[in-house]
């Protein structure tokens, strides 16, 4: 079973609960996840391993460590994944970037697929599929069995807010799968979507509401 990674750092809460508010603006609320993005990057690298090697300082050698060059590849989900891209890269500038496009079909609530193109080499990279919202799991589940189906082997999920019901189903999707979030809410409403949640992800992120 995969583990469940809830972020309780005090500034990716605080920022979240701005994500939250219903009167944040698309301006802010894009930079508001792009900076709550970042912060859940550090953490959820905080286990990347290291290798030594020696550097040469103005006054001596020096024994030091840098990242061991374990590949790593963001997956958003699109639409709303895309808001998640570019804070994590300013921290993993050489990550690559595949792009899975599935939407929720509102009536069955199903993942629809649209879109696939991950690097090529992507059974060697440490995959990182981001969507802020984790609801039902189905959009999430799906997107993690097409990059399966494509090679991928090393997958973790992370979002900014999950629902009970979303962990659950991916869990049982993919046992091999942990999943860091920012907060795990209370549960889904008739029309599925995350209580108290922050609305519609890709909405507000794209102003489209
Ligand atoms: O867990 P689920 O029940 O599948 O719901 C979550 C999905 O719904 C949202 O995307 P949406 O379908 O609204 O597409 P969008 O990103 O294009 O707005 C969200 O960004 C997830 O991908
Ligand atoms: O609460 C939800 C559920 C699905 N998609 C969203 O953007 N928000
Ligand atoms: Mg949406």
């Amino acid at each position: 079973m995969g583990h469940v990674y809830v972020f309780d750092h005090p500034l990716i809460q605080h920022k979240l609960t701005y994500i939250r508010e219903k009167s944040t603006g698309t301006k802010e609320f894009r930079e508001l996840v792009e900076e709550v993005s970042a912060l859940m990057a550090y953490e959820i690298t905080r286990e990347m391993p290291l290798q030594e090697v020696t550097v040469e300082t103005p006054v001596q050698k020096a024994q030091c460590k840098v990242l061991a060059g374990k590949k790593l590849g963001l997956v958003p989900i699109l639409r709303a994944g895309l808001g998640m891209v570019d804070g994590i890269l300013r921290l993993i500038p050489a990550a690559k970037v595949g792009h899975i496009g599935l939407y929720r079909d509102p009536d069955t609530l199903e993942p629809v697929q649209y879109y696939a193109k991950m690097p090529s080499d992507i059974g060697e990279r440490e995959l990182i599929v981001i969507d802020p919202m984790l609801a039902t799991g189905g959009s999430a589940a799906e997107a993690i069995q097409m990059i399966k189906d494509m090679g991928a082997k090393n997958i973790k999920l992370m979002c900014l807010i999950a629902a009970p019901e979303g962990v659950q189903r991916v869990q049982q999707a993919h046992d091999d799968v942990d999943i860091y979030v920012a907060a795990v809410d209370e549960k889904l409403d008739e029309k599925s979507y995350i209580v108290p949640g922050l609305g519609d992800a890709g909405d507000r992120l794209f102003g489209t509401r």
